[in-house]
């Protein structure tokens, strides 16, 4: 049996930590042969939620599970962490754009960013969840200066998810017959799902649909399923958020399958034209715990201009958080 690894979840007592935990400890994240130490991260007045939802971890006597850390401080929760899952901010609700969450969140993640700097593992591996994603993660990464910026990502998990769910319903396909999904740039409305270098069946996916349904329907539905099931349940996704996170992390930790890539919010060193710096979906391969950005992919006029209009959203989401980027 291996060594134990410390996984950070923060905002632990909300839905998505709920949806989260349980997967985590049971080895759905790391692979059913590395023990966790859970470090459960939230605000003091979640304390008491968050009790009980240790005491649901220890009634499932996970075999994985080696400890698990209550704590409203950061610098207990991201003591020697392995792995850091930022979750905790708040949601959106009905008629609000995700950016419209900068100002609540932004400063959760400076102090987190710093927290993490000061007491985490040199290798840790962030994914962050919490809205708007992208932005978060790159206030994160500033604030942790000591730490590689490679070791900051953001989930873009969901919408690659999403993508080939929708491609694969459109052309009656299982969606194990898609494969090299593309979700380009920011966690919002302006992220450009790629239909130019997946295939379903090894078929070019975008030459199996019309035009008109590839810009009409495919890419807004994508871009737009997270305020779709905001109408629907009244709350933001949830368990489609843990288990993307999931995903996010095991391949990142363990591999992306052969022949195949994943989108994922990373830092971006000028690949594609993007601006260095930003955190920036691209399609992602993954072997021996790091990430590589998949090169040499053509890129037409169409795509072009979504992905730099994806761009230009994230420069705008960064100077407006310029005061929390040291
Ligand atoms: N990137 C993505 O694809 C997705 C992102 N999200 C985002 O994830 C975030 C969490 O969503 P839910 O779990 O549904 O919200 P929730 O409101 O159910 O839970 C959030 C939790 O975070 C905690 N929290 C707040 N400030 C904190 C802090 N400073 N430190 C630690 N914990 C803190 C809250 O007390 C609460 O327990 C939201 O920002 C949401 O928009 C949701 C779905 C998908
Ligand atoms: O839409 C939201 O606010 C929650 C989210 O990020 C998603 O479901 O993609």
């Amino acid at each position: 049996m291996k060594a134990p690894v410390r996984v950070t979840v923060t905002g632990a007592a909300g839905q998505i930590g709920y949806a989260l935990l349980f997967r985590i400890a049971s080895g759905a994240m790391l692979g059913d042969d590395q023990p966790v130490i859970l470090h459960l991260l939230d605000i003091t007045p979640a304390m008491d939620a968050l009790e009980g939802v240790r005491m649901e971890l220890d009634d499932c006597a996970f075999p994985l599970l080696a400890g698990i850390v209550c704590t409203d401080d950061p610098n207990v929760g991201f003591k020697d962490a392995d792995y850091a899952l930022l979750v905790g901010a708040r949601p959106r609700g009905p008629g609000m754009e995700r950016k419209d969450l900068l100002e609540a969140n932004a400063a959760i993640f400076s102090v987190q960013g710093k927290a993490i700097n000061d007491h985490a593992s040199r290798d840790i591996r962030v994914l962050v969840v919490g809205n708007p994603a992208n932005t978060n993660a790159l206030i994160t990464q500033r604030n942790a200066p000591d730490i590689d910026p490679r070791n900051f990502t953001a989930m873009m998990r969901l919408d690659h998810n999403r993508a080939k769910t929708q491609i694969a319903q459109k052309l009656d396909a299982p969606v194990t017959a898609v494969s090299t999904m593309t979700v380009w740039g920011n966690h919002s409305a302006t992220q450009y799902p790629d239909l130019h270098h997946s295939t379903v069946n090894g078929k070019v996916a975008v030459d199996a649909v019309e035009q008109q349904w590839y810009e009409d329907e495919f890419i807004p539905t994508v871009q737009q399923r997270g305020a779709a099931i905001i109408k629907a349940r009244g709350a933001s996704s949830a368990a489609s958020a843990a288990n993307a996170a999931i995903d996010h992390m095991r391949d990142w930790a363990l591999g992306t399958p052969e022949g195949d890539w994943v989108s994922m919010g990373v830092y971006s060193d000028g690949s594609y034209g993007i601006a260095e710096g930003l955190i920036y979906s691209f399609p992602c391969r993954c072997s021996g715990g790091d990430w590589s950005i998949v090169q040499g992919l053509e890129i037409n006029d169409f795509s072009r201009g979504r992905m730099q209009a994806t761009e230009q959203e994230l420069t705008e989401e960064r100077d407006a958080v310029a005061d929390l980027l040291p």
